[in-house]
């Protein structure tokens, strides 16, 4: 049986309405106009630190820093207009059913990640949650991907994501990447180096069969 280690924004979730939000709230503080919803899920992938440093750039603000702790106030409660992407619950229960672990590796920090892990009542689902501030390292570092793969014992790796940092986490660690292609990508499909792609939750189970493991 695999192990199975899942990203969160983008691939699991749509949540870039409540990172917009967070966004939008910080912004107004400092008297700035608003991100749209297509711009800040640009922004998202690498963390919550390089998304305040994207959207300062935006908005030509000089530092950065001082907005951070801000945004990460606004950031930790932010779960009401997450969606799940459809198929993601019962993709996730038949994997489980036949044996695979599954691990969360996020680059959303520790606090909204439990957050939304409450709210959606997955608290318990995963076997291991490696966050963006889990390690000194965060993604597309191996480093967490590494880590989680670890925690949930031996048996063959699949990562399983939606971006450019994703893509980048895989190649670095060695290990297998399906893509989520609806996710927040910023790159075509074809020129993001993948094992397999998905865009329906429905395709996992199979997709993972095609894999062999
Ligand atoms: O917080 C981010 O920037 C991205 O989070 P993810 O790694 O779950 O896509
Ligand atoms: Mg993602």
């Amino acid at each position: 049986m695999a192990r199975i280690v899942f990203d969160l924004d983008g691939t699991l979730i749509d949540s870039v309405a409540d990172i917009a939000a967070a966004a939008n709230a910080t912004l107004a503080e400092v008297g700035e106009a608003p991100l749209s919803v297509d711009q800040a899920r640009s922004f998202v992938g690498a963390g919550a630190v390089v998304f305040v440093e994207r959207m300062a750039r935006a908005r030509d603000l000089p530092d950065p820093a001082p907005l951070v702790p801000r945004f990460l106030h606004h950031y930790e409660g932010a779960v009401t207009q997450t969606l799940i992407y459809p198929g993601v619950e019962a993709a996730l229960a038949r994997l489980e059913q036949r044996g695979h672990s599954l691990g969360l590796c996020t680059n959303k920090p520790h606090l909204p990640t439990q957050a939304v892990l409450a709210h959606l009542g997955w608290a318990d689902l995963f076997d291991t949650v490696l966050t963006g501030d889990s390690l000194p390292q965060r993604k597309p570092d191996p480093a967490p991907l590494l880590a989680a793969f670890d925690a949930l014992g031996t048996g063959p790796s699949i990562y399983v994501g939606d971006s450019d940092v994703d893509a980048e986490t895989a190649a670095r660690a060695h290990v297998p990447f399906v893509l989520f292609t609806p996710g927040y990508r910023t790159t075509p499909v074809e020129d993001l180096p993948h094992t397999a792609a998905f865009d329906d939750w429905s395709e996992i189970p199979n997709v993972i069969v095609s894999l062999g493991v």
